[in-house]
């Protein structure tokens, strides 16, 4: 899923329009009525007069009904005891009883009455059945698990109906087409059961957003929702297709206000669309538009943006004040850049990217257009990765590569430790630590599977310059080089770390203190390597290498990824909510993989091992960055799902949800 600028929308409008031909005022039609399709999907969620209905979740298309979780409570929820969680598509339906579902990239499954567990990975996952059922997908779409206890799983393909018992008594039927005959069916998208008890209030600003507002409340009229405008400025001051937007709805006598002129109570109707700005804004909210946002914030009504929260940054994440904090952004086209990053994304609530005829495939032509969500998709298709991690009949542990990692003293020996033992969990064939010697005596047997190249340390237990010989030697016979967990400083490091940088024929993964001795040292000067090499700095350790402050950083993380990695020709891992992974080629993906229970000790260094396990396995720098990011999340949501309480989840538990 392409992530693009406001400028690049722009450009990818014009040419829709200019080059296709397809007039504005339809592609206007298409976003007013997508945002009504979500407007009737939100209402049908939280039920008649229901509240707020905030999530954060991405989804594609789809729309109404396609959504995760349904039923009484928020997304997710189900009867009794399911826990959900969704990554890049929609989490299922929890079931009743106890069900636990899981998607990533694809639709989670439906969670079964009775005891039913479904994760899915790339596809759709099926329905899981009554009684016990245990369905698990990768790649392709799982069958549904049938009554009784079945256990079924799908890696590529369609998986089967595993159909017992009266569901399948109901399949034939449906299969031999009882019920046949004549047959009408509505406009289902816009039907809702409970119209007549919804009351929408459409705030319209000046521009093209204003003008989707308005189309959309046409639409919301027509589902039998009253939907009453609310105009930011004069309506005599709308022009162009917006206009003609404004003049329709007169034309079919749907009630308008005017801010500041009229009387005005947001907290007397059921919810609010946001059309007041959009990719056209410039800087903070003003005068009439700042009011209304902030009347809508203090309502407490479900609020569904069209395009972006009114107030939000559409290229970098920030939020001006004030900014609308939406249960739903109808995101029009193509995902823009600012609601995937934080604290935009957290002000956009859930995202749902819907197609309004604006072509995909020109997104891919334009050159500028460099950032991707990290989707299964994009792992598989765009980066080439095989996201099952499949092994080889044949293979052998030399067939799955040799990491070798520099790291650990004797105050801070666990981040080597966990380092390793992630690169291990990622597939690495073998691990060998390389550690002062001092250690040796303390952790030998702690991982038994790791290999240990004790460096000499003079009995200190840190590391010391006169150490990069020994390195150089061992990394001749390994596939990667990782420098950093549990590092520490010491004297002449700046030196040391310049010879491996220069002396290794092997990728390099470089983090903690040796991405703050590379952010000293003016390494634009070091020779050029043959082989790549990935950073994966926090916010704090790419302010130090940038230059920057840490808010500088946190203000535009895209940018400056991007920014920074072809200016210095590394991959780079920008980790934090939403990590941003930027190649040296100029393109960047942005994870949505993970979970708050992360942000502890350690977490950082089970991500360096991850990756490294990756690259010795053969991926390449893109590949094992991007992989190993969102491989690190999904082990971390499902580690914080174990534990039962996120607060209880440390570095340990992702390496073995691995
Ligand atoms: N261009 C197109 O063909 C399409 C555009 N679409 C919609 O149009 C939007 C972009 O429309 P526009 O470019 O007209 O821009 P906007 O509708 O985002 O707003 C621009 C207007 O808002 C006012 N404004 C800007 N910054 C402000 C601030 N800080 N405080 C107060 N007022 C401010 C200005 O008067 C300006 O005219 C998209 O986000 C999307 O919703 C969709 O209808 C699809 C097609
Ligand atoms: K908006």
């Amino acid at each position: 899923m392409y992530l693009v600028t406001a400028e690049q929308m722009r450009e990818l409008d014009r040419r829709t329009i200019e080059e296709l031909g397809i007039p504005a005022v339809a592609l206007m039609e298409n976003a007013g009525r997508a945002i009504a399709e979500e407007v009737v999907a939100l209402c049908r969620r939280r039920g008649p007069g229901g509240g707020r209905d905030r999530g954060n979740r991405w989804s594609n298309g789809g729309s109404s009904g396609g959504d995760g979780g349904s039923g009484g409570g928020a997304d997710g929820s189900s009867n009794g005891s399911s826990n959900c969680s969704s990554s890049g598509g929609n989490g299922g339906n929890g079931g009743n009883g106890s069900s636990n579902c899981s998607s990533s990239g694809g639709n989670g499954g439906n969670g079964g009455n009775g005891s039913s567990n479904c994760s899915s990975s790339g596809g759709n996952g099926g329905s899981g059945g009554n009684g016990s059922s245990n369905c698990s997908s990768s790649g392709g779409n799982r069958g549904n698990g049938g009554n009784g206890s079945s256990n079924c799983s799908s890696s590529g393909g369609n998986g089967g109906n595993g159909v017992s018992g009266d569901a399948a008594a109901a399949e034939t039927a449906r299969a031999h087409g009882e019920r046949a005959g004549f047959q009408v069916s509505g406009d289902n998208a816009l039907t809702l059961a409970h119209a007549d008890a919804e009351r929408w209030f459409i705030l319209v600003g000046k521009g093209n957003n204003g003008g989707d507002g308005l189309a959309a409340a046409r639409h919301l009229r027509e589902a039998g929702i009253a939907a009453t405008l609310v105009y930011a400025v004069p309506p005599e001051s709308l022009t162009g297709v917006a206009a003609l937007q404004r003049d329709a709805a007169a034309a079919l006598g749907l009630p308008a206000l005017q801010y500041g002129r009229d009387r005005l109570d947001l907290a007397e109707g059921s919810g609010i669309v946001d059309a007041l700005l959009g990719t056209g804004a410039a800087g903070a909210p003003r005068g009439a538009y700042a009011e209304l946002i902030a009347a809508a914030n203090r309502s407490g009504k479900a609020i569904v943006s069209a395009d972006i929260p009114s107030g939000l940054d559409a290229d970098t994440g920030a939020t001006h004040e004030p900014c609308i904090q939406a249960s739903v952004t109808v995101c029009l086209a193509l995902l823009k850049r600012g609601l995937v990053q934080y604290p935009g994304a957290a002000a956009a609530g859930r995202v749902v990217v819907r197609s309004i005829g604006i072509p995909s495939s020109l997104a891919g032509e334009e050159d500028g257009v460099s950032a991707h969500l990290l989707t299964p998709e994009v792992l598989q298709q765009r980066l080439g990765v095989d996201v099952t991690r499949r092994r080889s009949p044949e293979g052998h542990k030399g067939t799955y590569g040799h990491v070798l990692l520099a790291g650990g003293t004797l105050r801070m020996s666990g981040a080597g430790l966990l380092s390793a033992r992630a690169a291990l969990r990622a597939g690495a064939g073998l691990v060998t630590w390389a550690l002062p010697q001092q250690l040796l005596p303390y952790v030998a047997g702690a991982a038994p599977e790791l290999m240990l190249a004790p460096a000499e340390d003079g009995g200190a237990g840190v590391w010391n310059a006169a150490t990069a010989d020994e390195l150089l030697r061992l990394s001749g016979q390994r596939d990667v080089l990782a420098i950093g967990p549990g590092l520490g400083r010491f004297a002449g490091d700046t030196e040391w770390l310049r010879r491996l940088w220069e002396g290794t024929a092997c990728p390099l993964v470089l983090d903690a203190d040796a991405l703050n001795i590379l952010a000293e040292a003016d390494y634009s000067g070091w020779a050029q390597r043959k082989h790549p090499v990935i950073l994966t700095p926090h916010p704090g350790e790419m302010a130090r290498l940038a230059g920057r402050s840490t808010a500088e950083v946190q203000a535009d993380r895209i940018g400056l990824a991007l920014a920074y990695a072809a200016e210095h020709q590394v991959t780079l891992v920008l980790k934090g909510a939403h990590t941003v992974i930027a190649t040296s080629e100029g393109q960047a993906y942005v994870n949505t993989t993970g979970h708050p229970g992360m942000g502890t000790g350690g977490a950082g260094d089970v991500l360096t091992g991850v990756i490294s396990g990756l690259l010795a396995q053969g991926l390449n720098a893109a590949q094992a960055a991007a992989f190993g990011v969102y491989l690190h999340g999904e082990a971390g949501e499902k580690a914080a799902c174990e534990r039962g309480n996120p607060a209880s989840l440390i570095a340990g538990d992702i390496i073995e949800a691995l």
